[in-house]
């Protein structure tokens, strides 16, 4: 069995080659090596700390020793401090440790970076004078364009936001038989103060402590966070409506539509992504949501006769940036770059355009991202309303993390003359 530490070291090793998402890497690893519950928590607080935390560290790295250093030699580093630093865990286990998981020729190296860390930690955490993109760990880029969005004060609360662990919410399931565990007692306004979760909206709930395993294989309940369910409430699916929800894997939304309409006999889930069709079928089955029809298809193509005109309602919950959501995908600010929101917007307004022959006179038509830029948002609707007189915008939502404390997301609400 490995140590969380070592798992933690091979992790980072795999990712920067760029073979997976880190909480793929985290899950498949924690199962190979079979940690214990204990284990695991500190390889997931390890993994996504020093994602979280990775340009600090390396400028503490750089202010503990000059010169060049080997990839492996800096990942080790990297899990070190962010055991000494980010997570404050007492200090001889993590120099200790650390020095562990060194071959024996880099060993004296990582003992001398990790003891002159320890040795000047309150120095290294007065962060007055780093520049704030260093401090809070996000690319210029970003940073830049945030400024630019929502002023210098906004954009620091916001990467600070995305550095915190996202707190684990639950949605109850209406269309499951009623259990006995739910639905958890309601909160009382003092217990509301203390949580991280501001007004959390009716059906919702906060899990706090271990993931109730039984509760979520029952269908009983689906984790998401609040802000998924602004696109739904504007779509507002009626019983007995047709519905599509174009970009439906896993199935969050989906979850949401057929749980307002009381069913999923009149829903249509499609995607492009054929591998992930298997977790969506899964996941509706296991939520109670019977008769769905699933299918095949890319947005970016024009949609099949037979869809066209039949829809009162279309979800479009595009791919994105996903830069509302970077306190969930921590790895997601690393690999982004600003041509990929450029092409991402281009295949947004495809998928819309090829929808919309889809939907009935009259129909509605939501448009949903986890992004929180303007190109991918606002910006799109705009271009789009003056391409197509036939539509009208009936509202937007905008959910900010760094305002609203939950996820980002936007959605808007457009319907057809
Ligand atoms: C934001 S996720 C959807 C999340 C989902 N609505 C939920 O709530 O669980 C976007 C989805 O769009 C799919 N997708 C990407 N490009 C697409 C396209 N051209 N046509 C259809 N689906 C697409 C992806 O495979 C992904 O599953």
């Amino acid at each position: 069995m490995k140590s969380p530490r070592r798992a933690a070291v091979s992790i980072l090793r795999a990712w920067t080659k760029g073979h997976a998402y880190a909480e793929n890497l985290i899950e498949r690893h924690a199962s190979r090596n079979d940690l214990s519950s204990a284990d695991r928590a500190l390889l997931n607080a390890i993994v996504l700390g020093v994602l979280r935390n990775l340009r600090l560290l390396d400028h503490w790295i750089g202010e503990l020793r000059k010169g060049k250093l080997d990839d492996e030699t800096r990942d080790i580093l990297r899990v070190g401090l962010c055991q000494l630093l980010i997570l404050e865990l007492p200090d001889h286990a993590a120099v200790f440790e650390t020095v562990e998981l060194g071959k024996s020729a880099s060993r004296g190296l990582i003992n001398a970076v990790m003891r002159r860390a320890a040795a000047t930690k309150k120095k290294l955490l007065d962060l007055s004078e780093v520049p704030p993109a260093v401090a809070c760990s996000h690319p210029d880029w970003l940073l830049k364009r945030w400024k630019k969005a929502y002023g210098k004060d906004e954009a620091i609360e916001l990467m600070l936001f995305n550095n915190q662990p996202a707190p684990t919410i639950a949605r109850i399931n209406p269309l499951a038989p009623a259990s006995a565990d739910l639905p958890p007692a309601p909160r009382s306004q003092e217990e509301d103060e203390e949580t991280t979760v501001p007004d959390l909206p009716d059906g919702f709930f906060q899990i706090e402590g271990p993931i109730p395993t039984q509760l979520l294989a029952s269908g009983a309940i689906y984790i998401q966070d609040p802000a998924t369910r602004h696109c739904v409430d504007l779509l507002d699916p009626r019983p007995g409506e047709r519905i599509l929800d174009a970009c439906a894997a896993p199935g969050g939304k989906a979850f949401l539509i057929a749980a307002a309409q009381r069913g999923g006999k009149d829903l249509i889930c499609t995607d492009s992504n054929e591998k992930r069709l298997p977790r969506l079928r899964e996941n509706l089955e296991r939520l109670h949501i019977k008769d769905t029809e699933i299918d095949c298809h890319d947005w970016s193509t024009p949609a099949p006769a037979k869809w066209h005109a039949s829809f009162d309602a279309i979800l479009l919950d595009v791919p994105c940036s996903n830069t509302g959501v970077f306190r969930r995908r921590v790895d997601v600010r690393w690999r982004i770059k600003p041509s990929d929101i450029t092409e991402l917007t281009k295949l947004q307004r495809q998928i819309i355009e090829n929808a919309l022959p889809c939907l009935k006179p009259g129909g509605r038509l939501v448009y949903s991202t986890c992004s929180i830029e303007a190109e991918e948002n606002t910006g799109l609707i705009e271009a789009l309303l003056a391409d197509h007189p036939e539509l009208s915008l009936e509202g937007t939502h905008q959910a900010l993390p760094q305002r609203d404390g939950t996820d980002g997301a936007f959605a808007a609400l457009l319907r057809l003359a």
